[in-house]
C-alpha cells in the first residue's frame, strides 16, 4: 500500500493563527482559547494520511481525550477538507478515530462556558462551515465509529454518506441534558436518516441510542467488531467507490439539497440565537452542572 501524508495539510493544521475559511467568509484572526484544555496539542490532534492507489484519505481526529470539537480543532478539520476536497486525486475520506472507546464527545463544553463574544461567534460560524463543507464535500465520506458519538460528534457521522460502527457504544443527540438544543441543521441531517418521529423523540429526551438500535434505525449502516471497523470503512468505502464519482456525488446533491437550502437561508439567524441564547446566566448554571456531573462520575 502507497501511504503518504499529506505535508500541506498538516503544515497548514500545525499553524492555527489566522483562520480561512474559504466557504462563505474571509479570514478571520482566532482569539486563542485559554479554557479550551486537551492533552493533545493542535500538530497531533489530526493526522491525515493519503493512500494512492485506493485515493483514499484518512482523516484521523486525535484530540485527546475524547476527540472535543474546540475551535481550532474545527478550524483544522475544516482546513483538512478543504485541502482534500482540491486534490484532485483524492475520491474518498474515512473519518477515525484516535481516542479510545470516543469517537467524538461532542462540542468541547468549555467553547460554550463563560464564552467571549467574539470567540462565540467565530466558534459557531466555524461549526457551520465545517458541517457544510462536510455535509456537501464531492468526496465520499465513512464514518468509522469506533465509540462513543455524541451530539457534535453526532454531527460528524450524520454529516457523511456512510457509517460502520462498533458495538455497545453510544450514538445520538442529547443536547437537551445540557440544557441547550441541536440547531436545525444537525437535526435535519439526523432526521434525513432516521425519520421524523425517531428524531423528535431522541431529541426531546436526549436520548442516546445503543450502536444496535441505531443500526436497526438507520442511523449506522453497519455494526462491526470494534478491531474491524476501519477494515470494514476501507472496504465499504472501496465499493462505494466502484460507483462513478459525479454521478453519487450529484446524486448525494439532489438528496440534501432542501436541507442545504433551509441552512443557508437559516445560518444567519442560528448564529444569532447561538451567541445569545448560550451567554445566558441559567444556559450557564447547567452546562456547569454538567460538567461537573461529568467529573464527578469517576
Ligand atoms: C432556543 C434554542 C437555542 C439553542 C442554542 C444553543 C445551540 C447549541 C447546540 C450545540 C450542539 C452540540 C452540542 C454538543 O456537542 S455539547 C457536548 C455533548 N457531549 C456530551 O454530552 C458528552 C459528554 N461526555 C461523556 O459522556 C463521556 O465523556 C464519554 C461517554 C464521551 C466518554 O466517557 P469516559 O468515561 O471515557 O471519559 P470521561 O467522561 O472521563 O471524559 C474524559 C475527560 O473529558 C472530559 N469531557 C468529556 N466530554 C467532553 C466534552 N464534550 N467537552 C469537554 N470535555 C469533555 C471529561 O470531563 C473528562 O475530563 P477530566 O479528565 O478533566 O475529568
Amino acid at each position: 500500500m502507497t501511504m503518504r501524508s499529506f505535508g500541506l495539510i498538516r503544515q497548514c493544521c500545525n499553524a492555527l493563527v489566522r483562520v480561512p475559511l474559504a466557504r462563505e467568509k474571509s479570514p478571520v484572526s482566532l482569539p486563542i482559547s485559554h479554557l479550551s484544555r486537551s492533552l493533545t496539542t493542535a500538530a497531533e490532534a489530526l493526522k491525515i494520511t493519503y493512500d494512492e492507489k485506493s485515493e483514499v484519505a484518512t482523516m484521523h481526529l486525535c484530540r485527546k481525550p475524547v476527540n472535543g470539537l474546540s475551535l481550532e480543532f474545527i478550524t483544522q478539520i475544516s482546513i483538512a477538507l478543504e485541502k482534500l476536497e482540491n486534490e484532485r486525486s483524492c475520491r474518498g475520506v474515512i473519518i477515525s478515530s484516535g481516542c479510545d472507546n470516543v469517537f467524538c464527545a461532542g462540542l468541547d463544553i468549555n467553547e460554550m462556558l463563560r464564552p467571549t463574544p467574539e470567540r462565540l461567534e467565530i466558534f459557531w460560524k466555524t461549526l457551520q462551515d465545517m458541517w457544510l463543507q462536510l455535509f456537501t464535500t464531492r468526496l465520499m465520506t465513512v464514518a468509522a465509529i469506533t465509540g462513543h458519538c455524541i451530539a457534535g460528534g453526532c454531527l460528524i457521522s450524520s454529516a457523511c454518506d456512510h457509517r460502520v460502527m462498533a458495538p455497545n457504544f453510544k450514538i445520538g443527540l442529547n443536547e437537551v441534558k445540557l440544557g441547550i438544543v441541536a440547531p436545525f441543521w444537525l437535526v435535519d441531517s439526523v432526521k434525513n436518516l432516521i425519520g421524523y418521529r425517531q428524531t423528535e423523540w431522541s431529541l426531546m429526551k436526549g436520548h442516546l441510542f445503543s450502536s444496535e438500535d441505531a443500526l436497526r434505525l438507520g442511523l449506522v449502516d453497519k455494526v462491526v467488531p470494534q478491531d474491524q471497523v476501519v477494515l470494514q470503512a476501507e472496504a465499504d468505502m472501496a465499493e462505494w467507490l466502484q460507483v462513478p464519482d459525479s454521478a453519487r456525488h450529484l446524486s448525494k446533491t439532489l438528496m440534501r439539497r432542501d436541507t442545504v437550502v433551509r441552512f443557508r437561508s437559516g445560518r444567519e439567524a442560528d448564529l444569532k440565537t447561538f451567541v445569545n441564547y448560550i451567554p445566558k446566566e441559567s444556559i450557564q448554571k447547567t452546562l456547569h452542572s454538567y460538567v461537573e456531573s461529568l467529573k464527578s462520575k469517576k
